[in-house]
């Protein structure tokens, strides 16, 4: 992991969205690789570009069931030279004047320059008429033309979809090398969070942020390990931190709550006391002011708010790209789309502000955007109704319905 260069040297002030992603994007490095079954390597990240190690097709074969022939010879009656099916050696060169039944798969005959079908063939006697229609230099894939020996036929940095894999075993391989999944820790901290529903006791809530960002986290290619809750002691909160930093091959702590200004509010202070060397401790947006980044040690920080939607709507923004970079496959920021807005939106206040809702489609135009009525940071119920965020800007005014908008489309974040 590099310094975090931007925060060495700007203010550690509330940076814009675009700066704390570039200043997270600096700090941040794809972890190690691993050798993995082909098997095992569906939405892997690839670390190689495998080499074909053979051509595909071995040799020339046949696209489609019926007779081998020169085409040169097409117009004549042809005498039947015997039977070549898919799993049969190559087997003698092609007589001229002479046809080979052949099926899709097999090996074509040398001598033979086209597969003609056999609804476009008439047996004559002992004979073989190629009938109007078949055409010269048809139905045979050549050797290598689907890729030569050498050819690479995986790209590092991507995910492995079936399609890779399947192309990876037809060139030779049944194994290969991947990134391995990012361990990212989640540390919930408040003293008011209860472990389980049947330990609820007065004035305690619920842990909904560690099971959603978990979830996160495996949804997103990692592997998450739970510290569980550190309550708003400083001593407490230390201790886990310490933890956290000397535990091996944790590549991200994910940490959430504690990190506003009330007097439990303890998260920046401890990291402070702890040497932890930040690269934001706050962010122009809302929800998610109070997200912080930064390393502690080796150990790269992420800090959510504590409200659930903030913390969801902080990791959509930032957890996301820090994963795919962890992941190996690059840094990917959410991208807005456009959309156009079916209800009136109010203005904002400073900071870049995102707002529930659902999309809708009006014919085949952008999807319209529909704000949603609960919008607390703190509620989830409006989140998960909703479909996307309208992104707007710091001081927007109002905006009316037929008003162009971006929004954040979840399903481009699948697991979000
Ligand atoms: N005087 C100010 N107060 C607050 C400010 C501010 O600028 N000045 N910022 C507000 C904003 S914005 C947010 S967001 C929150 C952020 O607070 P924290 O990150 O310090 O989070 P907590 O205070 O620990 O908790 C806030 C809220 O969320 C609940 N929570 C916490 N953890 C969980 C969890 N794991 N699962 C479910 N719910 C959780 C917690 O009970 C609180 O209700 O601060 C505002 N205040
Ligand atoms: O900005 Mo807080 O992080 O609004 O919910």
């Amino acid at each position: 992991m590099q310094t975090p260069t931007a925060a060495a040297t700007a203010p550690i002030d509330m940076p814009e969205i675009a700066e704390a992603l570039a200043r997270m994007e600096r700090c941040l490095r794809a972890v190690g690789c691993e050798r993995v079954p082909l098997d095992d390597a569906a939405g892997r990240v690839c670390a190689e570009a495998l080499p074909a190690r053979l051509d595909a097709p071995p040799f020339a074969v046949a696209a489609m069931d019926g007779y081998a022939l020169r085409w040169a010879d097409a117009d004549a009656l042809l005498a039947r030279s015997g039977v070549t099916r898919a799993g049969d050696p190559i087997g003698p060169p092609l007589a001229p004047g002479t046809c080979r039944r052949i099926f899709t798969g097999a090996p074509v005959p040398p001598g033979a320059d086209t597969v003609v079908v056999q609804e476009l063939t008439e047996t004559v006697g002992e004979r073989l008429r190629i009938l109007p229609g078949a055409e010269p230099h048809r139905h045979i894939r050549a050797a290598g033309s689907n890729f030569g020996t050498g050819t690479p036929v995986t790209r590092p940095g991507t995910r492995l979809s079936a399609r890779d894999i399947g192309l990876a075993a037809a060139a030779g391989h049944a194994e290969i090398r991947v990134h391995r999944r990012p361990r990212v820790a989640v540390l919930s901290t408040g003293s008011e969070l209860s472990r389980a529903f049947a330990d609820g006791q007065a004035g305690q809530i619920l842990n909904a942020n560690r099971p959603a960002l978990k979830a996160l986290v495996r949804s997103w290619g990692g592997v998450p390990l739970d510290l569980g809750i550190a309550a708003d002691d400083g001593a407490a909160l230390s201790v886990a931190l310490s933890r956290a930093r000397a535990t091996a091959g944790i590549d991200l702590l994910v940490t959430s709550g504690g990190a506003s200004v009330g007097d439990f509010d303890l998260l920046s202070p401890v990291l402070a006391e702890l040497g932890f060397e930040p690269a934001f401790r706050k962010v122009r947006m809302r929800p998610g002011k109070a997200t912080l980044f930064g390393r502690l040690g080796q150990l790269p920080v992420l800090g959510l708010p504590g409200n659930a939607v903030a913390a969801l709507v902080s990791a959509l923004l930032f957890l996301g790209p820090a994963m795919s970079r962890l992941a190996g496959a690059g840094w990917a920021e959410p991208s807005p789309e456009r959309a156009v807005l079916a209800t009136p939106l109010p203005a904002t206040g400073p900071r870049t502000t995102f707002l529930r809702g659902r999309l809708g489609r009006v014919g085949r135009g952008v999807p319209t955007f529909s704000v949603l009525a609960d919008q607390d940071n703190a509620m989830l119920s409006g989140l998960a109704l909703a479909d996307a965020l309208v992104l707007r800007p710091a001081d927007a005014p109002p905006a009316a319905p037929g008003e162009p908008v971006a929004v954040l489309r979840f399903d481009l974040s699948p697991g979000f």
